[in-house]
């Protein structure tokens, strides 16, 4: 679970986060979505540890980020929008470098490796250098190395951008797999369809602010909205003009 308490983050005179308080329970899949520039990515940003806030709490599974950031981040998967990757390593090395860094016991490595690189579609390429894999390719081996240590949240930032429909299907399968199996999973996505498929909740983030979190059914009422669609929610708490 991850509990976050009167979270800031201002850039000089930007408040790019304002005030944030969220609690996401064991085994939920949360999705966070809200127009550009609302403050998604710097969110996700201090819940992996990669951005001191300016003010306020981040508790991933019972670790508080701030005070004890190293053994908070065991405890994370992180899949960013824009994955820093080694394309001079194979898949095979790329996953041996993250799982050292993750501490993972070496003895059953290979077994696991190649499990995990089955999932993803990727094992006919354990040994090709990253660099001659494609856009997808490369999103689905950030995700199996993110994934590779059995983090308790993992946190995704737009997961979905370049992959193929099969490969949607997949990762939204993977999603609440890791759900059922107790992991909890915080996604920002701009892909609203997908967010109503796989999330449990959502949460709306507009200006730094989140003004709305609930379930698709308690947005469409926050909304009056006249349908449980979330593209019509997420209109008129950002309050686009309807045609
Ligand atoms: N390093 C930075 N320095 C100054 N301002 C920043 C920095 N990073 C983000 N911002 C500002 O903070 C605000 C929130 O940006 P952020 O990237 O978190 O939004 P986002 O919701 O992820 O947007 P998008 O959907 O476009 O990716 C924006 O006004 C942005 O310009």
């Amino acid at each position: 679970m991850i509990e976050i308490r009167n979270l800031t983050k201002k850039y000089g005179k930007i408040t790019a986060v304002n005030d944030l308080t969220l609690t996401i329970p064991q085994g939920e899949i949360f999705g966070f979505i809200g127009p550009n520039g609302a403050g998604k990515t710097t969110t996700i940003s201090m819940m992996a540890g990669l951005l001191s806030p300016t003010s306020g709490s981040i508790t991933v599974c019972g670790t508080d980020m701030l005070k004890y950031p190293e053994k908070a981040k065991q405890k994370i998967g992180y899949i960013p929008d824009r994955p820093y990757i080694y394309e001079k390593l194979t898949a095979m090395e790329f996953l041996k470098f993250t799982a050292d860094l993750f501490n993972v016991p070496q003895n059953d490595f290979i077994t696991k490796a190649e499990a995990e690189l089955k999932r993803f579609s990727l094992l006919d390429w354990a040994d090709e250098l990253i660099e001659s894999f494609s856009h997808g390719m490369k999103q689905r081996l950030i995700m199996c190395a993110a994934l590779f240590h059995d983090p308790e949240l993992v946190v995704v930032d737009e997961p979905m951008v370049g992959l193929d429909p099969s490969a949607i299907r997949m990762v939204k399968i993977l999603l609440k797999e890791l759900a059922a199996g107790g992991t909890t999973v915080f996604m920002s996505t701009h892909t609203l369809q997908i967010a109503q498929d796989v999330c449990n909740r959502i949460g709306v983030i507009h200006k730094g602010k989140l003004i709305a979190e609930g379930t698709v059914e308690e947005l469409t009422q926050k909304a009056r909205a006249d349908r449980a669609d979330l593209e019509q929610i997420f209109m008129i708490l950002t309050e686009v003009p309807q045609s």
